[in-house]
Order: C-alpha cells, then structure tokens, then sequence
C-alpha cells in the first residue's frame, strides 16, 4: 500500500513537470523573431506621400485574422512602418521663365510672324497684300478691331517710311504688335500680404480651362518666391479637383483645405482664408468650379465665395483662366465671369498647343485686363508671367 501511495504521487509530480515544461515552451515563442517581412512593405521614396499597394505593410499585418497558431503572434512583434516622407520638390525659379519657354512659344506661334514678315517685306504691297496681312491676323484670332486697328497704323508706317527691308519690317511689326499688347499694363501680380492678411487669389473661370493646374502652377511660383501659401480646394463639384489640388500643393509642401464632395465652395474659401490668416500665411489661393450653365447660378456661387472671404480678409487678385485653343467661343464664355466677379488677371493656358497666339490682343482688348500669366505645357513649372517684349519677339521668331 505504501508503495502504491509513493507510486501515485512520483506519477502526479511527474506529469505536473511535464506540463510545467509545456507551457514555458510555449511562452518563449513570444521572443521569437517576427517573420520575414514582404521587400514591398517597406518605406518607399514617393513623392506626393500618397499610399499605394507597396504602401500597405502596418495595415496589412494588423488586419491579419486570429484564430490559427500563426496568426495570434502578439501585437508587440509587429513592425510599424513609418509612412514616407514626400520628397519637397524645389520649383525653378520666376526670373527668366517665358524666355525658357519662348522657343516653345517661337515653336507654336512662328506662322504668323513668318506670315507677316513675309507680306511686309515685299517689294511692293498692294491691296491684296494687305487683305492677306488682314487675314493673317484674323486667322490668329487677333480679333476684328485690333486687326483693323494694327493694319491701318503700318500702312501708314509704310506710306511714310517707304518699302520695308527685311529688317525694317521686322522693326515696324514688332514696335506695332508691341504697342497693341500693351507695355503699360500693370501685370504685377497681388500677393503680398498686409500686416493683418495674406493676399487672397481666386481663379476662376470655365471648367476644363486649367484652372486646377493653374494654382498648383501658381502654388509653385510662389513658394519659388520663398512664400508661405495655402491652398483652398473650392472646386468640389468634381470628385478629382481636390485631390488633383492637394498633390500639387504635396509636391512642394503647401497645405491644402478641402471640404466635403459636392460641399458648399463658400465654406471651404472660408475655411482656407480662416487658415490663412490664423497662420499668418503670405497667400491663400482658392480655386473654384466653372460648371455653372446660368449666369445667376455663377453669381450666386462666385457671390457668395467672394463675399465669404472678404468676411476675412480682401481679396486681393481675381484670375480668370482662358484656354487659347478656345479661340472667340472661349473668350465668350470668359466674359460671363468677367461681368459676375471684378477680374483684375487673366492666365491663359495651352498657348502651347494653338498657333492663335493672337487671342492674348483680343482678350484683353475684350475684357480690359491684362494677360499676367501665360500657360505653355502641363509641366510643373510651365506657367510664366506674360512679358510683352518676350512674346512678340517669339512671334517674330527671333
Ligand atoms: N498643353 C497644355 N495643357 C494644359 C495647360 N494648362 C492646363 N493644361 C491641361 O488642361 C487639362 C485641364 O486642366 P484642369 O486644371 O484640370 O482644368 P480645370 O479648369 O481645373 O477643370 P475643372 O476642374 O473640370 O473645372 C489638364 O489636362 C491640364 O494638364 C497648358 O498650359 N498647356
């Protein structure tokens, strides 16, 4: 009997060791090392800082489902992996743009300044000369009265000056071209804050002009200009405009404000402007959506973004955007915004890709104000200042 008793107590002490060894075992699997990771769920060197599938590695992993042996590794083994720091692009510098680009304007526009030097440089001109001059200019959309206007002043320079050289032609066209875009106008552009308020830019204008494009554009002349700015995503009618705004702004380390899809433009001008000013930003650039087929509809809605802002601070600049390649229907559709908000700027894009160069003369022959920013490619830094002398010197081909 004793030796039963002795027997079923070493039987008990021994399975009670054994089980003690089980669970340490078990316990230790928490030191060990945690799987191999995937080479794709690493950090990336993105630009925008936008997540892609490679992107997904702390995601993936905590969602992993429990249950199976593998699968309850604790939390504490699970790498977190830092999301990547958007590369901040360095915008090329203002100075010297258009001069960059002119071989690009030269390139688009040299029809009609080769046409025109041509015609002018004939031995004789007569009538006939003249009409082709005349259609020319209309061909460029140069417009009706500037057209007339501009071949009456070089038939009287040619009755005067006599027979044009070559040289002398080109000398006439390009002091009369000069003179009919204007090197009076103020085309500065109005962005620097006040003591209290950054400069407030609104653009606005018909959808599908470049108005998005314009502000990132704009965005990065800017921030070349070592300003601080803010960017108000107003455009919420299209489901893209806001994130096609904020990668812009992400590529050179600008905030941008949005809103709801389909929210009110007004509240997020609001918001953007708010911002501004309580980060004592220099400018808050808001663009807007051009969808609006009633004239009272775009009233109401440019009325009420504008008023909203100026509940904070001026605004400053009022850009509309103009495609050239629209030609006369663009520049009608243009002077519907023009009668709804006071434009003070207009940017024309895609002079890149229309040889009617011509439109700048007659846009702001049309609407009275002057072309400051010209568009000549869908790169980052292809947005220039319009400099008169530049452009009619790529015109002449020079
Ligand atoms: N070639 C060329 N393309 C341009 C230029 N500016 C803008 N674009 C292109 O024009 C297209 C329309 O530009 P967006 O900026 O989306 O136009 P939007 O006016 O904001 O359009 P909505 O948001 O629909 O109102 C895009 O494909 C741009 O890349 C330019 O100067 N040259």
């Amino acid at each position: 009997m004793e030796y039963l008793v002795v027997a079923i107590v070493i039987v008990v002490v021994a399975l009670v060791v054994l089980g003690l060894l089980a669970v340490g075992r078990r316990g230790r699997r928490v030191d060990l090392p945690p799987e191999p990771r995937e080479p794709s769920a690493g950090p990336r060197g993105g630009t925008t800082g936008e997540r892609d599938e490679g992107d997904k590695g702390p995601v993936a992993t905590a969602e992993r489902p429990t249950g199976t042996g593998a699968d309850t590794a604790p939390v504490e083994e699970l790498e977190v992996v830092e999301p990547p720091v958007p590369t901040i692009e360095r915008p090329e510098p203002v100075q010297g743009r258009l001069v960059r680009l002119r071989a690009r304007l030269a390139r688009s526009q040299s029809t009609l300044g080769k046409g025109l030097l041509g015609l002018l440089s004939r031995d004789r001109i007569d009538e006939e000369t003249w009409e082709e001059i005349e259609d020319a200019l209309l061909t460029a959309d140069v417009g009706v009265g500037p057209t007339e206007e501009l071949v009456e002043r070089l038939r009287t320079r040619v009755r005067v000056e006599g027979a044009a050289s070559q040289d002398h032609a080109r000398e006439i066209l390009r002091s009369e071209l000069l003179t009919l875009v204007g090197t009076d106008l103020d085309r500065s552009l109005h962005v620097t804050r006040t003591s209290t308020n950054p400069a407030v830019v609104l653009v606005v204008g018909v959808n599908g002009t470049g108005k998005t494009t314009t502000v990132g554009k704009l965005a990065r002349v800017l921030v070349a200009e070592d300003k601080d700015v803010i960017l108000g995503a107003a455009d919420t009618f299209r489901a893209a405009a806001a994130a096609q705004l904020a990668t812009w702004g992400d590529r050179v380390g600008v905030p941008t404000i949005r809103g709801p899809e389909g929210g009110d433009p007004a509240s997020v001008a609001f918001d953007s402007v708010k911002a501004g000013v309580e980060q004592e930003s220099d400018v808050v650039i808001v663009d807007t959506a051009g969808r609006l087929h009633t004239k009272t509809g775009l009233m109401d809605e440019l009325g009420k973004v504008k008023r909203v802002i100026e509940k904070q601070a001026p605004v400053s600049e009022v850009l509309l955007v103009i495609d050239a390649t629209t030609g006369q229907n663009g520049l009608t559709q243009a002077r519907v915004f023009a009668e709804v908000v006071d434009v003070t700027g207009i940017v024309l894009t895609k002079l890149d890709s229309t040889a009617k160069g011509g439109i700048i003369i007659a846009v702001q022959r049309e609407l009275g104000v002057p072309v400051k920013l010209v568009g000549l490619g869908e790169g980052a830094d292809d947005l220039a200042p319009f400099e008169p002398a530049a452009f009619v010197d790529a015109l002449l081909g020079e």
